[in-house]
């Protein structure tokens, strides 16, 4: 399963091609359109949130919502390009009334430089409208879509705030994870609920007097998967570890700046004594782990514990607060001039890492089985388990 995303951030409208779904999963819109909304929610976010709605239209490769096997075009309306004018129009030419807005200031921390010399563009509004994190949005609506394809076959996923701004969400250690509904329930990544309420209440206040200071926060996001089979992805090549590939997944959205599974960097200060899950065996059970230092993962393959990934989210790039560059026309230096930007988005961000992990968990279970329909593909998930609970 393979998918790309096209779209500005203030263009008219963002769009997902996906190909590789199997024929025969009930896509529901409404669930699309949920995941959407957690994207949008989350405190400290800017004013373009109030103006978005984003609600998922499905335009091929669905009908009367089960999937027919081909692509699948997802589409999503900016709203705010009808605040554009011609300044955002694919087609109307340059005047000098929709050019008079160009963007010669690159921002610290942003695309727009490197982005401007690399694509020889002087108008550097040509760069940040596509390396905007608005393209974030179709990602969680793909990834909001392999979520469903994954329930079919018995995996949930779920990501939430673990960090922000230095205070922790989840201070107490993750219950013992089994249904991740109950998870949802009480840590609502759409916003900075979590675990401990006194928690969430500080990290509100703390996103309060940042932004009064003009400054912006990062912070970590953590994503669980349960009920995956063993053995997706491989050992035998740098190239079919899935811990590798859920790596460059995290990675790749906008503003993160590292990734660890399980205990993660945290496996350092340990001797190997305390990091290993040592194995077990039980007649029901079959083999299974007394612990999950290591996140799911052993040799790049999944090993029946619940897949963690966590994700390192810097703090917002533009900020009130001035920060120093230089005018790429004038080479003058300037001190930055900001319209509107989030002071924090890791809530956000937790559901496009959410987005990421469904979609890549989707890619290796479509890899490994026969995937044109989803019934053949339940059937021999079903029996790959049943041979290897004989092993
Ligand atoms: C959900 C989300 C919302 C974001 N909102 C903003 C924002 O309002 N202002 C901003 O400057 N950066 C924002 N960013 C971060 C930038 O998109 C990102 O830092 C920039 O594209 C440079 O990419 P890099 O940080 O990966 O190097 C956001 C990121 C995410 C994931
Ligand atoms: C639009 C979204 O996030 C945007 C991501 C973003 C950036 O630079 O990444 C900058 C801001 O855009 P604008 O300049 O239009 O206010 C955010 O609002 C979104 O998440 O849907």
């Amino acid at each position: 399963m393979r998918y790309t995303t096209a779209g500005e951030s203030h263009g008219p409208q963002l769009t997902a091609v996906i190909e590789g779904i199997p024929a025969g999963l009930t896509i529901d819109p409404e669930k699309i359109n949920a995941d959407l909304k957690r994207r949008q929610q989350g405190y400290g976010r800017g004013n373009r949130m109030k103006i978005e709605t984003d609600q998922v239209q499905i335009t091929a490769g669905v009908r009367h919502q089960k999937s027919l096997g081909g692509p699948i075009v997802l589409q999503v309306t900016n709203r705010d390009h009808g605040h554009w004018g011609d300044i955002m129009s694919p087609t109307a030419t340059e005047t000098p009334e929709n050019t008079v807005r160009q963007v010669t200031k690159p921002r610290p921390g942003h695309a727009d430089l490197v982005g401007g010399e690399k694509y020889q563009h002087t108008d550097l509004r040509n760069v940040l409208e596509r390396s905007s994190a608005r393209e974030t949005t179709m990602r969680v609506a793909v990834g909001s879509l392999c979520k469903q394809l994954l329930a079919e076959v018995g995996v949930q996923v779920l990501g939430f705030v673990q960090m922000l701004g230095g205070i922790a969400a989840d201070p107490a250690q993750l219950p013992e994870i089994g249904d991740l509904t109950e998870l949802t329930r009480i840590t609502n990544a759409s916003d900075v609920r979590t675990y401990d309420e006194d928690a969430a209440a500080k990290i509100r206040t703390l996103i309060d007097e940042t932004k009064q200071k003009g400054d912006t926060l990062g912070g970590v996001v953590q994503v669980v998967a349960t009920g995956l089979p063993v053995g997706l992805g491989s050992y035998v090549g740098a190239d079919r570890k899935l811990d590798a590939k859920l790596a460059r997944a995290i990675v790749s959205i906008n503003a993160f700046k590292g990734v660890e599974f399980g205990d993660g960097f945290g496996l350092a200060q340990h001797p190997g004594s305390e990091d290993m899950d040592e194995i077990f065996y039980d007649n029901d059970k079959g083999f299974y782990r007394g612990s999950n230092h290591l996140g799911g993962f052993e040799g790049g393959m999944t090993n029946g514990m619940p897949v963690i990934v966590k994700g390192v989210m810097k703090p917002i790039p533009t900020l009130y607060k001035p920060l120093r560059s230089v005018d790429v026309n004038t080479k003058e230096p300037f001190v930055a001039n900001v319209e509107r930007s989030d002071t924090t988005a890791v809530p956000a961000a937790s559901v496009v890492a959410e987005a990421m992990v469904a979609i890549t968990l989707a890619q290796a279970i479509l890899d490994k089985f026969d995937a044109d329909a989803l019934p053949r593909l339940q059937a021999q998930l079903k029996a790959y388990n049943e041979e290897l609970a004989q092993y």
